[in-house]
């Protein structure tokens, strides 16, 4: 049947998101755990997001893929809305990302093929996520990553009005010049992704975010001289003004240094697996 907060021993905060805290959770009976977001109402209605809540909910637990964070179920009192999600131990990818300054070509490659993995799943679902972003990504038990928030997608296409509630980093020229968008939006998101994971930063950052909106508009940005010609390749065919001439999420995923890297990871896995058992 359906659970209810008593159905669940609530455990430690694990942190506070924009509209309420997340926490870590375990079934009574069974050893399951999950995260619990916990939101409150009128803080939904105050900041207007009921809507965008309703349509993460509808969204969110009709996708099903290892690397976007299940919504298993939601329950609600009468000032709370509890959402229970799969609960990824590795923690937040912006973190990790701040404390390694920048993560090695075979993690950023990995990571780039179990996100465009994801978005295929999504898009085949007509579903565009439209905030990729580190800090709406989790690190799941084996750090594998995950989709973690899908605030603002929508079924695509959409050009609904994106009120900025964050850096404008990630969006693209469409998007900044207000014309319609359609799921080309994720493929820009994960070339600043890329880029943003082997340099440490995004590739628009600047002081001014007038400059941020010319830079985007006009996809200028540089690469500092340590990344190489495989990355600069993949980067440079989504960094595209152009919606239609950004690479497919399938190209991304066939890309050669994506399957260098993959590559990379498999042979150090299976020697240390190897390493391991001798
Ligand atoms: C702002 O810091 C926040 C906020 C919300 C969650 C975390 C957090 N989350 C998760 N896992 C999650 C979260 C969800 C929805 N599923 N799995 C794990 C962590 C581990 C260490 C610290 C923090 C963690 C942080």
């Amino acid at each position: 049947g359906k659970f209810s907060i008593n159905d669940f021993e609530i455990g430690r905060p694990l942190g506070k998101g924009k509209f309420g805290s997340v926490y870590l959770a375990r079934t009574k009976e069974g050893q399951f755990h999950a995260a619990i977001k916990v939101l409150f109402k009128s803080q939904l209605i105050s900041g207007g997001v009921e809507h965008q809540l309703e349509r993460e909910i509808e969204i969110q637990s009709h996708l099903h893929h290892p690397n976007i964070i299940r919504l298993y179920t939601y329950f609600w009192d009468a000032k709370k809305i509890y959402l229970v999600l799969e609960y990824a131990p590795g923690g937040e990818m912006y973190k990790q990302l701040t404390k390694q300054k920048k993560f090695s070509e075979p993690v950023a490659g990995k990571y780039m093929y179990e996100i465009a993995d994801a978005l295929s799943y999504c898009h085949r679902k007509n579903v565009i996520h439209r905030d990729i972003k580190p800090e709406n990504l989790l690190i799941g038990a084996n750090g594998e990553l995950k989709i973690g928030d899908f605030g603002w997608s929508v079924h695509a296409p959409s050009n609904k009005r994106q009120t900025m509630c964050g850096t404008m980093d990630y969006l693209p020229p469409e998007m900044v010049t207000r014309k319609a968008h359609c799921a080309a939006v994720d493929l820009w998101a994960i070339g600043v992704l890329c880029y943003e994971f082997l340099v440490g930063k995004p590739p628009f950052e600047h002081e001014q975010q007038a400059d941020t909106y010319a830079a985007i508009r006009e996809a200028k940005f540089t690469y500092p001289e340590y990344v190489k010609r495989g990355p600069r390749d993949l980067i440079g065919k989504l960094l595209q003004i152009n919606p239609e001439q950004r690479i497919s999420l399938k190209e991304v995923m066939n890309h050669h240094w994506i399957l260098a890297m993959i590559e990379t990871r498999l042979k150090a896995e299976n020697r240390q697996a190897q390493e391991k058992s001798a």
